[in-house]
């Protein structure tokens, strides 16, 4: 009999309908046994699966149908206070230092067909901070205030005010705002492919060729509201992290160990580094880097916190408790975990 503690808690990090097709079925996929995972459970911790499987699939449809409300909302009837920040335009959105990093070559009509690393340039305007965290110019100042005052307008709105607030990581529930809900999806995609992506392959020595998917949101730090963050690591692979202002004081990020690096039971004492947000500056690290951040102490800040996901990553960890290749046998497809005697990666990656 296996316990269904591990089914349970992959249960909880579904996200999607496709979380839940990929759970079910690894559930009833034949293990190395001969059995499913779900016939090795006594009837009564299958009951409680069924329980907590429904509900949990209940509050996923919600949140997505919810999702789509707003999508239609904002693409058909919100009417944006700034409506270039909609429509990917790299000197628009860029630091100039930022694109200095690149070359570019645009087609006739302007747009871009092809963007290459400048390494030289990387090394001038990247700061290496060591432990794969790397602080860089990235975005304008133009497109910072911009978002800064679409993001006022959306709150003053009161439809669309009713759309924008909802619990988008564990963490910070209230303030944050979805870059999706707000349509501007696509832009955050065309960064990613154009600039994070071959920027990332560099610094993170090819580890992410691709970053195929990414969740992103605008997080907010007000006084007498949400001031701080606890130490936390990211569900994403990495993260690119960056200030858009307004006025404030505090809000440092501090910066620990790695996931499964730490070994002390005090994790104050893990505390390597910390760093002061700039206007557009940012910071990519990964998302099983610990951070947090400090209480502001006065005005207002905003941040730009963009998820970014590697499928090729995701597949070479276990989901339940998110350890790199914990021990891996010499057997092609089966990866040992200390969550459960074996854990099956299926080609059907997740994400
Ligand atoms: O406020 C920040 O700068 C960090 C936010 C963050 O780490 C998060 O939302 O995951
Ligand atoms: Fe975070």
């Amino acid at each position: 009999m296996t316990s269904n503690i591990v089914i349970i808690t992959e249960i909880r990090q579904m996200n999607s309908r496709e979380d839940i097709c990929f759970l079910i079925n690894s559930l009833f996929e034949a293990g190395s046994y001969g059995a499913s995972r779900y016939e090795r459970l006594t009837n009564d911790s299958r009951r409680r699966l069924r329980q907590l499987l429904e509900m949990h699939c209940r509050s996923i449809e919600e949140a997505e149908d919810l999702s789509t409300r707003k999508s239609e909302y904002f693409s058909q009837i919100y009417q944006p206070r700034c409506p270039r920040l909609f429509k990917f335009d790299a000197d628009y959105m860029l630091d100039p230092a930022f694109l200095k990093c690149f070359k570019i070559q645009k087609q006739d009509d302007g747009q871009i067909r092809k963007v290459i690393v400048n390494t030289v340039m990387v090394q001038a305007h990247v700061e290496d901070m060591g432990n794969s965290l790397f602080s860089l110019p990235l975005i304008s100042s133009e497109f910072c205030k911009d978002l800064i005052d679409e993001i006022k307008h959306l709150q003053k709105d009161n439809d669309a005010s009713k759309y924008i607030t909802g619990k988008l990581n564990s963490m910070n529930p209230l303030t944050n705002i979805s870059i999706k809900d707000i349509g501007l999806s696509d832009v955050i995609d065309k960064f990613i492919e154009l600039f994070i992506k071959p920027i990332s392959n560099l610094l993170f020595s090819g580890v992410f060729t691709q970053l195929e998917n990414q969740h992103s949101f605008v997080v907010q730090y007000q006084i007498g509201k949400t001031v701080d963050l606890a130490l936390h690591t990211d569900n994403s692979d990495i993260t690119i992290n960056i200030c858009l202002g307004e006025e404030f004081e505090g809000g440092e990020i501090y910066f620990g160990s790695l996931r499964g690096e730490n070994k002390t039971a005090n994790i104050d004492n893990e505390i390597k580094k910390e760093y002061k947000h700039k206007l557009g500056r940012g910071l990519i690290h990964l998302g099983a880097h610990l951070h947090g951040a400090r209480k502001i102490t006065s005005g207002h800040r905003y941040g730009l916190i963009i998820w970014a996901y590697s499928k090729a990553v995701r597949s070479s960890y276990c989901p339940c408790c998110r350890h790199y290749n914990r021990i891996r046998t010499n057997t092609e497809d089966i990866a040992q975990c200390i969550c459960q005697p074996s854990f099956q990666l299926t080609t059907n990656n997740k994400k």
